[in-house]
């Protein structure tokens, strides 16, 4: 039976159980539930705290898990990216009362607040800067305000916590992070039971992001509608009873199909039809 780590609770624990769901895996029915069964799947779940999962997954004792890709390098455990989601985007950043710090180097001999303090002492001592770390478990916006801290390193994703709290950015951001599926380093990656997993949820990430889409078009204009809708290996091209028609078929990225429906419509293309994709496997 496969055994995989799902966030409990916080951002990523909603959008983890909805992909896993879309999968067609059985996800708990309360957020009490701590362990839930798929037998149909032969899967196991567990649900543990985010923070938690980098460090399950590199013991061994579960095979993969769902974190994000912050979490894991704070963790510091021995576990990798296998698939990258595609939700919880977030940058992970600086900040401090406007001006009160320019740059990294000025934080030397300040306090830093964050809930990432493995995340924040590597980006530090990489650059030879010498601050004291405080771990706050969460709202570390306030930090600055209670005086607390010089400084905060969080997560940054719209920066209306930022802006509430009359804080800024400074510096570069220190990484990017998404959601991800992790495994232990060291894996020899052909587990068949794993590959079928990240098949089925690389199987929804398509069919959130693309659409399928029909067009008649006259067999004159058919190259140049092709080469609006190419398809992932080529489109299929049927003929259409009326001589010189032909009916086109392929799968397009669903955010620009408005702009390829005009630009087709604009060819002559007619009866333009978008449907969606509910799962597939490329
Ligand atoms: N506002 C946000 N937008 C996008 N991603 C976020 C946001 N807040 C947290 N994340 C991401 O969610 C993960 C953190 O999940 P976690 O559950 O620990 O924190 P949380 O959502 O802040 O919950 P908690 O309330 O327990 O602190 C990280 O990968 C982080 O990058
Ligand atoms: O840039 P924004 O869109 O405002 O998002 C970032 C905020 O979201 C998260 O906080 P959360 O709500 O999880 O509270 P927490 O600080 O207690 O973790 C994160 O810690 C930031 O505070
Ligand atoms: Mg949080």
């Amino acid at each position: 039976m496969l055994r995989i780590a799902v966030p409990n609770k916080g951002s990523l624990s909603g959008p983890a159980s909805a992909i896993l769901h879309e999968a067609g895996y059985r996800q708990r029915k309360e957020s009490k539930e701590l362990v839930t069964v798929d037998p149909d799947n032969e899967v196991e779940f567990f649900y543990l705290r985010p923070k938690d999962i980098a460090i399950y997954v590199s013991s061994g004792k579960l095979d993969i898990g769902v974190t994000g890709e912050d979490l894991l390098i704070d963790s510091g455990a021995q576990a990798e990216v296998i698939l990258p989601l595609g939700f919880a985007r977030s940058t992970f950043r600086f900040a401090s009362r406007p001006g009160a710090v320019k740059d990294i180097a000025d934080l030397a001999g300040r306090t830093i607040a964050t809930s990432y303090e493995g995340i924040v002492a590597k980006y530090l001592d990489e650059r030879g800067v010498e601050a004291s770390v405080v771990h706050l478990d969460g709202a570390v916006e306030t930090a600055i305000e209670l005086g607390v801290a010089d400084a905060i390193a969080d997560v940054v994703e719209t920066g209306t916590s930022l802006r509430n709290a009359g804080l800024e950015v400074f510096g570069e951001p220190i990484m990017r992070s998404e959601a991800c599926v992790i495994r232990a380093k060291g894996n020899d990656g052909d587990d068949p039971k794993v590959q079928q997993f990240l098949r089925r949820l690389q199987g929804v990430l398509v069919a959130r992001t693309y659409v399928m889409m029909d067009y008649d078009c006259r067999a004159e204009h058919l190259e140049k509608a092709v080469a609006l809708t190419p398809g992932l290996e080529s489109p299929t091209v049927s003929p259409l009873h009326n001589e010189g028609w032909v009916a086109v078929r392929a799968m397009v990225p669903a955010k620009g199909a408005q702009r390829i429906m005009d630009d087709l419509y604009d060819l002559g293309a007619r009866a333009i039809l978008t449907t969606a994709i509910h799962a597939c496997r490329l």
